[in-house]
């Protein structure tokens, strides 16, 4: 018996397509996942069988019964609205449980997710702690634009400022989710100042612990990402250098935040004034019961914002920068409206409502770019989709944002760079679940408007003081890669000529 089914089943199932176990096609079908990545084999897993697919998983590999990929809005609500009692769980790879234990929130489920969900979450939905964090992201922006227009300056003589605009938004981003964090300054806008003129990193800066310990992190962390569980087992008992680095950066991040934390807490029972940034606000934060969090719920819960928060908002700024600046008519109405709402002074946040075409600019970035293009949910109980088609109880369903972003049934000249697609008349006669960059239902992106905030107002900034030109001004489309932790990162960086306006 299942959890539940859909409200109304019907007497005959529709047999799900897909390539028989052990056939070549199955062999065929999965090679496409492993050489071009999920991602792109759920686009063609839809022109290939439709909007619904099923491949076995006869070995019950990492707990699948089987996997059921969805491209279909109708069925994607059924699984993340209407029946979400049914899919509340993130199918996780197993690296995750291992490293967190089943805590923070990436890496929990259920109760405990529901419950840091709603404790972490209040900071980055509330309007008026958005407008206090925007300031932090217009500050380090400004800051970015000055060492660029030193840079543009000192190489004019020489051909223009060249730069990787992907790295620079990481160094911005990261500076950015540090302090609305945890008041940690990164300080990696200002090394870009000695990067862009070509001098040794900063000393002080290659001694911060703490941003060894987030790059080894994730640099390890993408190595072994679908490593099962009795092989991580294996390998921690044979001393793998991998863990043994990964446990080290978790050791160094948990350190030097506990002691942030202890600090905290003393200057608050002193009646100290505090910092105005998420752990601040989550030293006093209490669920329903009153109870609030202890040391190591705090760290684990920071740390997973800046983690997921970092740099899904950088390659994102990126590639909506590169994306305005391809297309010489889109960039002209964006540099416009930036005039008429600004008239040269910074961006605040109160000015973003009256920018909807540079918003719309960034929805049609991320529907051709979304951060993370998959997200996976486990069935508890057997299910009958609003298709007709049935999941099984421990079928993992999943659903690409980039698969729905580039669909040809879903959108006209899907390859076509038009954010007039995102007026608002035009959204009104959208699909509510056929655009999806930040996930949908229980397990959605938290930080959602935090980072749609960010990215427009990191674009203002930066486009209000520069014109960016792509050196393949001929390639209207990023080449994007996902890493295996299905992070998104534009192949080769993003090289464009920097000019200030
Ligand atoms: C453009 C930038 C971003 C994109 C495209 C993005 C996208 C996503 C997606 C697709 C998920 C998985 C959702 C699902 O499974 O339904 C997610 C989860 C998450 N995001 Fe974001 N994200 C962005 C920025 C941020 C920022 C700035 C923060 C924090 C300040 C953040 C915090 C989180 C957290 C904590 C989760 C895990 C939620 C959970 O497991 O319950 N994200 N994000």
């Amino acid at each position: 018996m299942g959890l539940s089914t859909a409200p109304s089943q019907p007497k005959e199932l529709n047999p799900i397509p897909g390539p028989p176990s052990f056939s070549l096609a199955a062999l065929r079908d999965v090679s496409i996942i492993f050489s071009e990545g999920l991602h792109v084999a759920m686009l063609k897993f839809s022109e290939r069988y439709g909007p619904i697919c099923r491949f076995a998983n006869p070995a019950s590999l990492n707990g699948a019964t089987s996997w059921v990929f969805l491209n279909s809005p109708d069925n994607i609500r059924h699984v993340c609205a209407a029946n979400v009692r049914n899919y509340q769980r993130r199918y996780l790879p197993d690296i995750y449980t291992w490293v967190t234990h089943g805590k923070g929130i990436l890496g929990s489920q259920d109760e405990y997710n529901a419950r840091h969900r709603r404790l972490c979450g209040g900071p980055f939905r509330n309007s008026l702690q958005l407008q206090r964090f925007s300031s932090t992201v217009v500050e380090r922006s400004l800051h970015l634009c000055d060492i660029l227009r030193g840079a543009a300056a000192e190489a004019g003589p020489r051909g223009g400022l060249v730069t990787d605009v992907a790295n620079q938004t990481q160094r911005l981003t990261l500076d950015v989710v540090g302090l609305v964090a945890f008041s940690h300054d990164f300080r990696q806008v200002e090394q870009a100042r000695r990067d862009l003129a070509g001098a040794a990193s900063d000393p002080a800066l290659l001694q911060d612990r703490v941003l060894w310990a987030v790059n080894t992190f994730g640099e390890v962390l993408a190595q072994i990402f679908i490593t099962p569980l009795p092989l991580l087992k294996a390998l921690d008992r044979l001393g793998l250098p991998h863990l043994k680095r990964l446990d080290e950066a978790v050791t160094v991040m948990r350190a030097s935040m506990l002691d942030v934390i202890q600090e905290r807490r003393g200057a608050l029972q002193a009646g100290r004034p505090g910092r105005d940034d998420l752990l601040q606000l989550l030293l006093s934060a209490t669920d329903e019961s009153g109870v609030g969090m202890t040391d190591e719920e705090l760290w684990e819960d920071v740390h997973d914002v800046m983690g997921a928060g970092h740099e899904t908002t950088a390659t994102t700024t990126a590639a909506l920068l590169y994306c305005i600046s391809v297309h010489p008519e889109v960039r002209q109405r964006v540099e416009a409206e930036l005039e008429a709402v600004l008239g040269g002074r910074p961006p605040r946040y109160e000015d973003l409502e009256r920018m909807p075409y540079l918003q719309a600019c960034a929805k049609e970035c991320m529907r051709l770019y979304p951060a993370i293009p998959v997200f996976p949910r486990e069935a508890a109980g057997d299910d009958v989709l609003p298709s007709g088609h049935a999941v099984a109880a421990g079928d993992v369903v999943f659903m690409s944002s980039y698969a729905l972003g580039r669909s040809p049934t879903i959108w006209r000249e899907p390859l076509r760079f038009d954010p007039d697609r995102f007026s608002a008349e035009a959204e009104a006669q959208q699909h509510r679940f056929q655009w999806l960059p930040f996930g949908a239902g229980p397990r959605m992106c938290l930080g959602a408007s935090f980072a749609q905030m960010s990215v427009a107002l990191m674009a203002a900034t930066l486009l209000q003081s520069f014109r960016f030109t792509p050196l393949q001004p001929d390639s209207h489309l990023i080449p994007v890669e996902y890493d295996i932790t299905m992070n998104f990162k534009p192949s080769n960086g993003l090289r464009m000529r920097v000019e200030p306006r």
